[in-house]
């Protein structure tokens, strides 16, 4: 887990990126992944001034590696999805006067957040909030009906509505609530930043039809919201110029725009200018797959949200949260804590794994819900292990066969695509797309091939794209039309000949054994 920054040129080349590393360059907030897992292993959640604190850390590596700030027209930015900031009451007071000659985490350490350790996208501690919001809308399929997602656990909605309970004086002490990303942009504004309708889609409160905060949803959730969250605007949208504690301590030009930030995933789709038709695969902590959608059709599974680079349109989403970290696990026991020892058992062993396959859910998972691990041999036997080659091509199967079975559930639901349609790219990103022998096997699963673009890190090229187009998107000028000289994706893996063949008797009897019965089994653990 990371903060990072990219810069591009006018010609939308990359000119600076820079980096910092939470658990590694940040060791006094002792986070493991970038985030507190507390002892009932549901709640998950990050210390706010540990992000401040890599701001501060990043401007000034920015900084020391002569990037002329002066020269920056427009910034925006994206973060992970769901997670929330409180902020305390005259905290806004605090962010229109911060002294150019502290760092931001001086000024921000006392009394400006109301709840110091913010929910993140991992919690999964809101049960009982998530049935009550249902129940208020009249059922899932209704809520989802409304805001593109039944209720989940990560979503904001459901997290404010949990802190209400349990921790009523914080809440009490509220003014203002911020996603991630619109807590980034405001440090950068000076003042409360929008929600972007995009991101605003992973809230379980916004009417993805109307663009709107939904009424049934805000009175379910706490009195007042709509004034604590502040109207919701297009991601699109210039919020204002870059507060003058930027133009003073880093030199940033007092004209330079700030544009609104987005999730994570929003800026994904952006950075990598996907297109109807295509699917993205993103590898980073979590796993997601989201495709680009004109009409919305919420199920129960699945996310819709609002598109953040065309404003009538709309993108679906699945999130996978045993994703690069249980791939981790794996290549820690099974290839010495090394991606090239990973990368040669994916080498040596062939697709399909001579039948064996393991689904590995270490902790409970989103899509579907469920938790614990199994492994299978040739004969379909549930065993205890595997060897460690085996067990590393079994991991990444097992985890690209449920992804490729939950879209093309979601691609049925919304008939948008089926795979192996002529011309049906998979477009991959996030940390694990750096590895060609992961991208092979989701390659030969997926049946189609595997593009990437040069940088691993679309959501950060995204932003920038995002901040380029916000300076004319007023004007009517697509996002299309502004990225268009951007380089192509890469072609980097092809199916298999063979992996429609091995994947039918192999994979799919897998895929329904595990959805059906050792799923069944593990739903009662
Ligand atoms: N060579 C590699 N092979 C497989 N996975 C990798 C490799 N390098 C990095 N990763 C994975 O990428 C993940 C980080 O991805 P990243 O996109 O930076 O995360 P985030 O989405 O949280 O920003 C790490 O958890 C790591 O497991
Ligand atoms: O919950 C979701 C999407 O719904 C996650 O995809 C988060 O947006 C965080 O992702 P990482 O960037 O940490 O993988």
């Amino acid at each position: 887990m990371k903060l990072k920054a990219v810069v591009i040129d006018g010609e939308l080349r990359v000119v600076h990126q820079s980096g910092v590393q939470f658990d590694a360059e940040l060791p006094e907030f002792r986070t493991q992944g970038g985030v507190h897992i507390h002892t009932d292993r549901l709640t998950v959640t990050s210390p706010v001034l540990m992000w401040v604190k890599a701001l501060d850390l990043l401007l000034d590596k920015m900084k020391r590696a002569g990037l002329d700030f002066s020269r920056v027209r427009a910034l925006s930015g994206s973060g992970q999805q769901h997670g929330s900031v409180f902020w305390r009451r005259g905290a806004s007071e605090t962010l229109k006067h911060l002294d150019p000659d502290q760092d931001l985490h001086q000024l921000l350490q006392v009394c400006v957040f109301s709840v110091s350790d913010s929910p993140v996208w991992m919690d999964s501690s809101s049960t009982q909030q998530c049935e009550d919001l249902q129940a208020a809308a009249g059922g899932a399929l209704r809520l989802a009906e409304i805001t593109g997602s039944r209720a989940y656990e990560r979503f904001t909605g459901n997290q404010i509505a949990k802190l209400r309970q349990t921790r009523a004086e914080e809440f009490q002490d509220t003014e203002r609530i911020s996603l991630v990303s619109s807590f980034a942009a405001s440090l950068f504004l000076g003042g409360y930043a929008a929600i972007d309708y995009s991101d605003g889609s992973g809230m379980n409160l916004l009417d993805i039809r109307t663009r709107n905060w939904s009424e049934i949803c805000l009175q379910a959730t706490a009195p007042h919201l709509d004034q604590l969250l502040g109207a919701p605007l297009p991601s699109t949208s210039v919020l204002g110029p870059v507060s003058s504690y930027f133009v003073h301590r880093y030199g940033f030009s007092e004209s330079c725009s700030v544009v609104a930030f987005t999730g994570d995933n929003p800026a994904s789709l952006a950075g990598m200018r996907l297109q109807p038709g295509d699917v993205a695969v993103s590898l980073g902590t979590s796993d997601t797959v989201f495709l680009w959608l004109q009409q919305p059709r919420p199920a129960l599974e699945g996310h819709v949200f609002c598109n953040p680079v065309e404003q009538q349109e709309y993108m679906a989403l699945l999130c996978f949260k045993n994703g690069s970290l249980t791939r981790e696990r794996v290549r820690n026991e099974c290839a010495g804590a090394s991606w090239e020892l990973f990368s040669a058992a994916l080498r040596d062993t062939p697709l399909g794994n001579h039948g064996n396959i393991g689904f590995y859910f270490e902790t409970m998972e989103i899509t579907p819900p469920v938790i614990g691990v199994h492994r299978f041999d040739s004969a379909d036997c549930e065993v205890s292990s595997l060897s460690p080659q085996v067990e590393v091509r079994a991991v990444v199967e097992g985890q690209f066969l449920s992804r490729r079975l939950h879209a093309e559930r979601l691609g049925y639901s919304i008939r948008h695509f089926v795979f192996s349609v002529p011309g049906t790219r998979v477009l991959a990103t996030g940390g694990a797309s750096s590895n060609k022998e992961i991208l092979q096997v989701l390659s030969d699963v997926f049946n189609a091939p595997v593009y990437t673009i040069d940088l691993s890190d679309s959501t950060c090229l995204g932003s920038a794209y995002r901040a380029l187009h916000g300076l004319v998107a007023e004007s009517g000028a697509s996002f299309v039309d502004v990225v268009k000289k951007a380089p192509e994706p890469r072609l980097v893996a092809t199916p298999h000949p063979k992996a429609k063949e091995v994947r039918r008797p192999l994979y799919d009897d897998a895929l329904l054994a595990s959805e059906a019965e050792p799923l069944e089994q593990v739903k009662m653990m």
